[in-house]
C-alpha cells in the first residue's frame, strides 16, 4: 500500500508510457498516485506522478501493474484520455520490440518515424464515433521535434556498443503470439526495422488527442528471421532487465532538456493544438451529433463545445 497523495492539484505536462519489462520507473521521486476514471474505462494502471530535477512527469505501465493486459485487450483510450485529462501533452512510449535488421542488435535503441499497422481491428481506436466523426492527419506517425529532443540524449545511454538509431518503422502486429518465420521476412522485405504488438493504436489515439507522442523502441531479440535464436519471452524479459537502465538513464536525459524554455512550445504540443477539434467540429452536422459521444470528447478537450 502506499501512502502517497490521491490527488495532485497542478497540471503535469509530460508522461512516460511504460511497457514490457519496465512496469515502474526507479530513481525518480514519488509525489502522488492518481487512480482516474474516464468515459472510455479505467487505465491500465494508476497513474504515478514523480518529479525529477523540479519536473513532474506522469507514469503509466501500459499492461497494467501485474501486465496483466495482453496487448490487444490494453485499455488504450483509458490510457490516453486519462494521461490528457490531468494535462498531459507530451507523451515518451516506451517499447519492447524485435529487430528485423542486423544492425539494430538486441539492447540498441530506435526511434522511429514511421509505422506499418498489422493489428487486426480488434482494438478500439479512436475517439471519435458513435455520433462524432474526425479524421486527423496520421502522415508521419510520430513527433519529430520530441524525436529531436531525444535523439540528443544518445550520450547517457551506457553500454559496450550501445546504439540510439535515429529512425525506423515499426511493425505493430496483433499479436499475442509471434510472427511466423515467414512473416518475419515479409515485414523485412517491407523494410520493416523492429516488430512490437502496442504502438497502434496508442500513437492514433495520442494524435487525436493532440499530444506530442514519441516511441523509443527497445531492441530484445531478432525476432524468428535471424539464424540466432528464434524470439521467446523469457529473451524479451532477460534484455529488458539491461534495458530498464538505459531507458530510465534516457528519461531523465530528456526531461533535463524538456524543461529548458526552448523546448516549452514541445511540451505543451503547441504544434498539435487545435488539429483534432478542427476534425471534429465540421463533419458532423448538429442534428447528427450524439450528446453522449459529445460529453466524451469534451472530457478530452474541456470547453469543446462551447467555441
Ligand atoms: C513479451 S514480448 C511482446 C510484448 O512486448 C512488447 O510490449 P510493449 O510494447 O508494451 O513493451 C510488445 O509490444 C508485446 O506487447
Ligand atoms: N519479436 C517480437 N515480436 C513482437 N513483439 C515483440 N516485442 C519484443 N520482441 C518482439
Amino acid at each position: 500500500m502506499s501512502n502517497l497523495p490521491t490527488t495532485f492539484d497542478k497540471p503535469v505536462h509530460i508522461a512516460v508510457i511504460g511497457g514490457t519489462g519496465l512496469g515502474q520507473l526507479d530513481g525518480f521521486t514519488p509525489v502522488a498516485l492518481l487512480h482516474p476514471d474516464t468515459p472510455w474505462g479505467k487505465p491500465a494502471s494508476p497513474i504515478h506522478i514523480l518529479s525529477h530535477n523540479n519536473v513532474n512527469v506522469a507514469f503509466l505501465a501500459r499492461h497494467g501493474l501485474h501486465h496483466q493486459f495482453a496487448p490487444h485487450e490494453v485499455p488504450n483510450r483509458a490510457n490516453i484520455a486519462a494521461l490528457r485529462h490531468i494535462g498531459v501533452r507530451c507523451v515518451i512510449a516506451f517499447s519492447a520490440v524485435g529487430s528485423l535488421q542486423e544492425e539494430i542488435k538486441p539492447m540498441d535503441f530506435v526511434v522511429p518515424d514511421q509505422v506499418i499497422d498489422r493489428t487486426k481491428g480488434v482494438r478500439p481506436f479512436t475517439f471519435f464515433e458513435g455520433g462524432i466523426v474526425g479524421h486527423v492527419g496520421f502522415a508521419d506517425p510520430f513527433d519529430a521535434k520530441l524525436a529531436q529532443v531525444v535523439k540528443k540524449c544518445a550520450q547517457h545511454m551506457e553500454g559496450d556498443g550501445v546504439v540510439l538509431h535515429e529512425k525506423g518503422t515499426v511493425i505493430c502486429m496483433e499479436g499475442p503470439q509471434f510472427s511466423t518465420r515467414a512473416e518475419s521476412h515479409m515485414y523485412r522485405a517491407w523494410g520493416g526495422s523492429v516488430i512490437n504488438m502496442s504502438t497502434l493504436p496508442e500513437a492514433k489515439l495520442a494524435r487525436e488527442a493532440e499530444m506530442a507522442y514519441q516511441v523509443i523502441a527497445m531492441a530484445t531479440d531478432y525476432d524468428c528471421w535471424h539464424s540466432s535464436e528464434d524470439v521467446n519471452v523469457d529473451m524479451v524479459i532477460k534484455c529488458m532487465q539491461a534495458n530498464g537502465n538505459n531507458a530510465k538513464r534516457l528519461v531523465a536525459g530528456v526531461l533535463d532538456q524538456l524543461a529548458s524554455i526552448e523546448h516549452g512550445d514541445v511540451v505543451m504540443a503547441r504544434h498539435w493544438e487545435g488539429a483534432s477539434q478542427g476534425a471534429v467540429k465540421f463533419m458532423t452536422k448538429p442534428d447528427g451529433r450524439n450528446p453522449e459521444a459529445m460529453k466524451r470528447v469534451e472530457y478530452l478537450f474541456p470547453g469543446f463545445w462551447e467555441s
